[in-house]
């Protein structure tokens, strides 16, 4: 089993690192990429395996360590799956804020029964950066989108998606609540019991 005690996380998003770490607990410990290189890699897959691989690849090439990337997003079933792989750059780049306003524009007058949608996260672990044998883990957690913004925890889309299980949005979970039920979390802990961590 390779060496676990340093990997680094090919993650620019520290609200990922924070859940992550989190979930992992004290025996990982995830050094950000940020502490290696500032520069964040093209996502030119067309799929969120493919995106969290070269992201992963690039990570390990930058620090010499294991790397760990999560490639994740909002797939809006009224919206034939969009913003998808493309949920972090929806609004253009100009951030979560816009990203969410963008949304409610797009189903504005959408009934609720029609409000489907599913967060969607992949992690790719590597042990080198041409690793022929990248572990995978998926996980999808899903709910309904919100006609306004509620709660002030998590980030992203958080305040948009409204969570069955709890009659609450993903922002007014507590983080150790949704680090339980996340898309997230379950393809973390899938990702445990590839490691034998569990
Ligand atoms: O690529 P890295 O550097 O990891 O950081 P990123 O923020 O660009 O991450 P992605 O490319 O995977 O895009 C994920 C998008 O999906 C959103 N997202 C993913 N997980 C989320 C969660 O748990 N809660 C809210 N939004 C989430 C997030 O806000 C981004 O807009
Ligand atoms: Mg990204």
């Amino acid at each position: 089993m390779m060496n676990l005690k340093q990997l680094v996380l090919a993650s620019h998003n520290a609200g990922k690192l924070k859940e992550l770490q989190a979930m992992l607990g004290e025996s990982v410990q995830l050094r950000s990429i940020g502490e290696f290189s500032s520069v964040e890699p093209e996502e030119t897959g067309l799929s969120f395996v493919e995106n969290a691989i070269l992201k992963a690849r690039n990570a390990a090439r930058i620090s010499g360590l294991p790397a760990l990337a999560d490639d994740s997003g909002l797939a809006v079933d009224f919206l034939g799956g969009a913003p998808g792989i493309y949920s972090a750059r929806y609004a253009d780049g100009q951030g979560d804020a816009a990203n969410n306003a963008k949304l409610l524009d797009a189903l504005k007058d959408v009934p609720e029964a029609e409000r489907g949608a599913q967060f969607v996260c992949v992690l790719a672990l590597v042990r080198h950066a041409d690793d022929p044998l990248p572990i995978l883990c998926e996980g999808l957690w899903h709910g309904r989108i919100l006609t306004a913004a509620s709660g002030e925890h998590g980030f992203g889309y958080d305040p948009l998606f409204w969570v069955p299980e709890r009659n609450l949005s993903s922002a007014e979970l507590t983080p150790a609540d949704k680090n339980r039920i996340s898309h997230r979390a379950r393809a973390m802990d899938l990702l445990r019991q590839r490691l034998g961590l569990k």
